[in-house]
C-alpha cells in the first residue's frame, strides 16, 4: 500500500493504519479564554498537516499539548496510541525560531547531536559509533553536510534551520512538530525547508505538524490545513477550507482569498483575529 493511499483513506476514515495523532474532544482554555474545543483530530502516518492561524489562536500551546508539556482542559490526546507525555521519543520538535548568537561556536554537528542525547544514554564505543552514524544521516537528509563542522552562528537563517531540521529527525521520530520554521527565511529557504519535510513525510511515514504564517510554500504540499481563529477551527484539504466562504465564516468578518498565480492572499483576516496571518507575493 501506498503512502498516498494510506493518508487517503485515513483521510476518508478507511480501515487505514492508526493515526500517530489523535486527540478527541479537545479543548484548551486559560482561566475564561477558549483556545480551542471539541477538537477531534486524527494525524496519518506519512502525513503532512499545516496549522494556520493568527497571532494569539493556539498554534504553539496545541504543539506543546501534543509535547506533553501541558494538559489539555478537558478531552484526549494521544501520541502513537499513547497519552501524550514529556520527553516522548516518538516525536521531533522543531521549536519556534530562536536567534543564534553569532559568536555561538557549536558546530553544526554537534547541535544536531544534542537532539540524539537528548533521547540517549550511556555512550560506550557502539553507542557513539549508533550517534555519529545517525547524526550524519540527519545531516545528509536535510543537505547540511557541507556546513557540519562550521560554527552554527556562523551560518545563514536558511542553513540554521536546515541544522534545527536536522536535530529533530536524528531520533528517527514518528511525529514531526515544525514551530514556524519557516520564519525569517527568504522565499528560496522557505520552499527548500518545507519540501525537506514533506519529503521526510512521504518517504518515511512520519506525521507532521507544520505551523506556520508563511502558507504558500507549504500549499502544494500539504494533505489537510487546521485553520484556528478565535475560538474556532476548520480542518480540511487547503480547497475547502482555504476559500473566501470558509474563512469568512471562521474569521467573523469578510475575508477575501484571491490566488494570484499560484500563490494565494487572503485579505482581511487582519480584522477579524490579529495579524494577518499570509504574506502577500513579495
Ligand atoms: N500559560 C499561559 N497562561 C495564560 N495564557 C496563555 C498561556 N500560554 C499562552 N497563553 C495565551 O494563549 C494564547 C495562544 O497562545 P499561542 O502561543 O498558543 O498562540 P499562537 O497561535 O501560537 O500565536 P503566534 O502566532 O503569535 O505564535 C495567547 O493569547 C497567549 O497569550
Amino acid at each position: 500500500m501506498s503512502e498516498a493511499t494510506t493518508v487517503a483513506e485515513a483521510r476518508a476514515g478507511g480501515a487505514g493504519p492508526s493515526p500517530l495523532v489523535r486527540l478527541r474532544a479537545a479543548r484548551l482554555a486559560y482561566g475564561s479564554r477558549v483556545l480551542w474545543d471539541g477538537l477531534d483530530l486524527d494525524v496519518a502516518p506519512g502525513e503532512f498537516l499545516a496549522v494556520l492561524g493568527p497571532n494569539g489562536s493556539g498554534k504553539t500551546s496545541l504543539m506543546r499539548v501534543l509535547l506533553g508539556l501541558r494538559p489539555l482542559t478537558s478531552g484526549t490526546v494521544e501520541i502513537g496510541g499513547e497519552p501524550a507525555h514529556r520527553g516522548s521519543r516518538r516525536i521531533g520538535y522543531v521549536p519556534q525560531q530562536r536567534a543564534v548568537d553569532p559568536t555561538l561556536a557549536v558546530r553544526g554537528r554537534d547541535l544536531v547531536g544534542l537532539g540524539w542525547d537528548g533521547h540517549h544514554w550511556g555512550l560506550g564505543l557502539r553507542g557513539r559509533r549508533e550517534r555519529r552514524r545517525r547524526v550524519d544521516a540527519a545531516l545528509a537528509a536535510v543537505g547540511a553536510t557541507r556546513y557540519a563542522n562550521q560554527p552554527v552562528g556562523l551560518l545563514s537563517g536558511g542553513e540554521q534551520q536546515r541544522l534545527r531540521v536536522a536535530q529533530a529527525l536524528v531520533g528517527d521520530p514518528d511525529v514531526l512538530l515544525c514551530d514556524e520554521p519557516l520564519l525569517s527565511l527568504d522565499l528560496a529557504h522557505q520552499r527548500v525547508v518545507s519540501e525537506l519535510v514533506a519529503r521526510r513525510a512521504r518517504e518515511h511515514g512520519t506525521a507532521v505538524l507544520f505551523v506556520t504564517h508563511e502558507i504558500n510554500p507549504v500549499l502544494p504540499l500539504v494533505d489537510r490545513v487546521l485553520y484556528l481563529v478565535n475560538g474556532r477551527f476548520r480542518i480540511g484539504p487547503p480547497d475547502e477550507v482555504m476559500t473566501s466562504e470558509t474563512l469568512t465564516e471562521l474569521y467573523g468578518t469578510p475575508v477575501q482569498v484571491v490566488r494570484v498565480g499560484d500563490r494565494i492572499i487572503v485579505a482581511g483576516a487582519e480584522n477579524g483575529g490579529g495579524q494577518h496571518h499570509v504574506q502577500e507575493t513579495p
